[in-house]
């Protein structure tokens, strides 16, 4: 069974605080005694600090917790006077003290974390940079990852130690627990994380390595990051696809057989396979918005002919400069946006000789520009936000 705890930031602490104050300001001067403090086993009576109460919310919150024992979680504060923002002091506290002790069950592990989305594709980010050992195993990806039973998210990345020379290395465990090569989004995510941890506010770039081998992202003035995501992969056997090539020893435009028809693919690797389809053999584009995404992706996904199984993404051209994307991911299912998925999607789009180089890539969680440049290489362009930090049971 896994529990988890969700800290709230300082700063949201204490705006909540203040806010609480200025509704109640005029009790403000009357309320400093509680009634008594609940934990889970004992009931005590005792006195907040006079002072301090306005300024310091947070440590008035920690002297609450130091009159009860350590062991102990705190189930309630009750005032004299009800003060709503003292309970969620209160509540802060709670998920500050040790999780483990809470229902007196055994000592468990936990994973800290800050959890991080790049169009809507979110990942939990681990600060693993002590070590080159993944801080968690599959399994307990797959737990954290679900989004009933755990934290929720597409997947877990690991911050490690570069190796080669390179600031950094990145790992990610899918949320089936299956290990990719690449992840776009989750490297734009990455490159947030690794500044809010070095504490840096530039606008640097980081050389990554990863399965895929290097990546370079860069954080920009206007808050986007920008990925060097390096050069396409285009040889049938290296993608890797057992369909035969078409073009080079690429397979563009290749009819295959799925659910009783024939789509039209072209495979590419970004690191990780991708296999990109704007049309079945009717000719007629899709209209991806209606297309059965949870029936036919995991057909692709499984088909006999990849190997390692694929990413499939269903494209519809709304002009040679724009289209619209639905992505099945590999290990992650049906998901808002894709990075590696987007770069895959404009050089397919190029050999099929439907799109320009430079394309606005429309997901379900919002636009990338792609750019496949002269130098062969894929550069990626969106965002990536922190949403929360938590601790959570392993
Ligand atoms: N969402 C990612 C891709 C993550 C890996 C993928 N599921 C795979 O198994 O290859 C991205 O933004 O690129």
């Amino acid at each position: 069974m896994m529990g988890m705890g969700f800290d709230l930031s300082v700063s949201n602490l204490c705006k909540k605080f203040s806010m609480g104050l200025a509704r109640e300001k005029k009790s403000v001067h009357k309320i400093y005694r509680t009634k008594e403090i609940r934990t889970s086993s004992t009931t005590k009576k005792c006195k907040l600090p006079k002072s301090n109460l306005f300024l310091e919310p947070l440590l008035c919150a920690a002297r609450v917790a130091k009159q009860v024992p350590q062991q102990h979680a705190i189930t309630s504060v009750s005032l004299l006077r009800p003060l709503h923002h003292l309970k969620l002091i209160a509540s802060s506290v709670i998920m500050e003290k040790p999780l483990e002790t809470v229902n007196n069950s055994p000592p468990k592990e936990i994973l800290e974390f800050v959890k991080y989305q790049g169009l809507g594709n979110d990942f939990l980010l681990v600060d693993n940079r002590d070590s080159m050992e993944p801080k968690i195993s599959p399994q307990q990806a797959v737990k954290l990852c679900n989004r009933n039973f755990g934290v929720g998210a597409d997947g877990v990345i690991f911050a490690m130690p570069g190796i080669n020379g390179t600031d950094y290395s990145m790992r990610i465990f899918n949320s089936d627990g299956s290990e990719p090569e690449m992840c776009g989004n989750g490297i734009r995510c990455m490159a947030r994380f690794v500044a809010e941890l070095e504490d840096t506010i530039e606008t640097k770039s980081y050389t990554i390595h990863t399965l895929a081998g290097l990546i370079i992202p860069q954080l920009r003035a206007d808050g986007q990051v920008e990925v060097d995501m390096g050069p396409p992969v285009l040889n049938a056997a290296d993608v890797p696809t057992k369909l035969l090539a078409s073009q080079n020893g690429a397979v563009v435009k290749v009819p295959l057989q799925v659910e009783g028809q024939n789509w039209l693919v072209t495979c590419v690797s970004m690191g990780n396979p991708h296999c990109v389809i704007f049309a079945k053999d009717d000719g007629k584009g899709l209209e991806v918005n209606s297309l059965p995404l949870e029936r036919i992706g995991p057909l692709f996904e499984h088909h006999e002919v990849f190997p390692a199984r694929t990413n499939t993404e269903f494209i519809q051209v709304l002009s040679p400069t724009h289209v619209r994307m639905r992505v099945w991911e590999r290990g992650a299912g049906a998901t808002l946006a894709c990075g590696t998925g987007a770069c895959a999607v404009v050089v397919a789009g190029v050999l099929e000789a439907h799109i320009e180089k430079k394309c606005t890539v429309d997901l379900p969680g919002g636009p990338l520009e792609i750019e496949w440049r002269k130098n062969n290489h894929v550069y990626m362009t969106g965002p990536a936000e922190p949403v929360f930090k938590g601790k959570a049971f392993l």
